[in-house]
């Protein structure tokens, strides 16, 4: 339950970052880039502190409850970075789940999202993998996630669609098999 003992190396991602600098033609000992290694190297500790971190810790403390109605969390804002040009992608994530006697904080439904959001990764498999830990970790009747977000790998660069959002979901039990219970929940997602 507790995190990966594994210590960014911070110096190397100076070093890197110095290397970029000098590669596109600017100098890094100039006023304005001279702490920007290490102030990248610090940003980096900080946008993939997940890969270090056990989702397990936030879900400790479970509340044996006889509540077995669908739990919803909507809006939960999150940052991620995109694995294919570490750029950011911003959203919005929502979480449901139908439990079964077993309810879990609701601040640690956002702290599981943030958890696997700061790590580099894509849209599909952040969705998935909360999807999954969820089910792991609380064993509801079912859980749903559909997540939002947009991608600046698109919006500024490449095929430059600013505006543009994907949205994702998994489904899991309950919400799988059942057509009445799946549109109770995504009904509950996207009420406004
Ligand atoms: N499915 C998916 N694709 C993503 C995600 N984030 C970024 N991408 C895409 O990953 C793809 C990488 O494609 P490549 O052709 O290897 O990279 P590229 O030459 O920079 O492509 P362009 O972005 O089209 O300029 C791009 O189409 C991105 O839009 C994500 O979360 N999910
Ligand atoms: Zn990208």
């Amino acid at each position: 339950m507790s995190d990966k003992k594994i210590k960014f190396d911070l110096p190397r991602i100076e070093a890197a970052v110095r290397e970029i600098l000098l590669a596109v033609g600017d100098d890094p000992e100039r006023e304005g880039l001279k702490d920007t290694p290490s102030r990248v190297a610090r940003m980096y500790a900080e946008l993939f502190r997940g890969i270090c971190e056990d989702p397990k810790k936030h879900t400790g403390r479970i509340f044996h409850e006889d509540y077995n109605e669908i739990v919803v969390l909507k809006d939960i804002p999150f940052s991620s970075t995109c694995e294919h040009h570490l750029m950011p992608f911003i959203g919005k994530a929502h979480l449901a789940y139908l439990p079964d006697n077993a309810v879990i904080g609701l601040s640690k439904l956002a702290r599981i999202v943030d958890c696997f959001a700061k790590r580099p990764q894509i849209q599909e498999r952040l969705t998935v993998e909360i999807a999954d830990f969820l089910m792991e970790s609380l064993n509801p009747k079912g859980v749903a996630v559909v997540i939002e977000a947009s991608h600046s790998c698109m919006t500024v660069r490449g095929a430059n669609k600013p505006g543009s959002s994907m949205v994702t979901s998994a489904l899991r039990g309950i919400f799988i098999r059942d057509q009445r219970s799946r549109a109770e929940v995504l009904g509950l997602i996207h009420s406004k």
